[in-house]
């Protein structure tokens, strides 16, 4: 996908919401758990129930890894069952030597039908530059976390910057806003304000709104810019907002509510 489309999207939408398919087995309803392929299924209805309301969905690898095959299958049927006009997210968080990188980006760029993939850029250039290969495809770098341990590397202080700054100071020369973005937790919304001054214009995944308790207004109102440049992603208050039959009504009464606050920012 070119970021011209995705912005088209967001546009015709009015949405940069991001619904997560952060799928465990043992939070799907019980009405679900016997069928063999019950995480494609409730997949399948959450995407059904919410594709007129997002322009993105993003699959966290580690629940359909920690499945083995089983699991790799559901995430292939549901990147498939996906439709084209929606940002595909890979949250796989991968980042290795160049030649190990290469296979990664193979595996989810070519073999597995995504647009994008998370990365740890913590080794570097060469361990980031295999993704950044891929035309219409987009590395999304971790730069400030949501999480409690962002304090522990992403934010110490190094000379004059955190470190968090140092990174998106580098990494953002590595690209161009065609084939990076980065990843900055909601729960850190009053720091986008100067993460904006770094990176302008790529565009930001921002996870931990619902759940982990950030804003969507102070996301919305630090990070902007004048293309959107947000996708909000919400995956457990959205996917599991409902845990009986009604679960995929239930998860787009709650997409809505997103976008409908989303209208008002854009
Ligand atoms: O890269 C991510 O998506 C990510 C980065 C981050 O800083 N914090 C974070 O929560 N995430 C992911 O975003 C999703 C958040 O899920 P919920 O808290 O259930 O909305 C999970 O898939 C996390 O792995």
């Amino acid at each position: 996908m070119t970021l011209q489309f995705l912005i088209e999207q967001i546009k015709q939408k009015k949405s940069y919401l991001c619904v997560g398919l952060d799928t465990s087995i043992e939070k799907i309803p019980k009405h679900l758990q016997s069928n063999p392929a019950a995480v494609f299924e409730f997949n399948k209805q959450i995407i059904d129930a919410t594709k007129d309301l997002c322009v993105a969905y993003k699959i966290n690898t580690a629940f359909y890894e920690s499945n083995g095959i089983k699991g790799w299958e559901a995430m292939e049927k549901t990147v498939n069952y996906i439709p084209s006009t929606h940002f595909r997210i890979a949250d796989a968080k991968r980042g290795d030597i160049g030649n190990t990188s290469s296979q990664y980006a193979k595996a989810f760029f070519d073999v597995l039908n995504f647009d994008a993939i998370t990365v740890a850029p913590y080794m570097g250039f060469d361990s980031v530059q295999p993704f950044l290969e891929y035309e219409n495809k987009f590395t999304i770098v971790l730069g400030l976390t949501s999480n409690k341990g962002s304090e522990d590397f992403q934010q110490l202080k190094t000379g004059d910057n955190f470190l968090y700054e140092t990174v998106l100071k580098k990494v953002s020369g590595w690209g161009t806003k065609e084939n990076l973005m980065f990843v900055v937790g909601a729960t850190k919304a009053t720091e986008l304000e100067s993460i904006r001054k770094i990176i302008p214009g790529n565009f930001l995944l921002i996870p931990g709104v619902g759940a982990q308790g950030g804003s969507l207004e102070d996301v919305s109102k630090y990070g902007m810019n004048k293309d959107c440049g947000l996708l909000v992603n919400a995956s457990r208050a959205i996917i599991y907002a409902g845990t009986g039959e009604n679960f995929a009504e239930e998860a787009r009464i709650i997409a809505q509510q997103y976008q409908t606050e989303m209208m008002n920012y854009l």
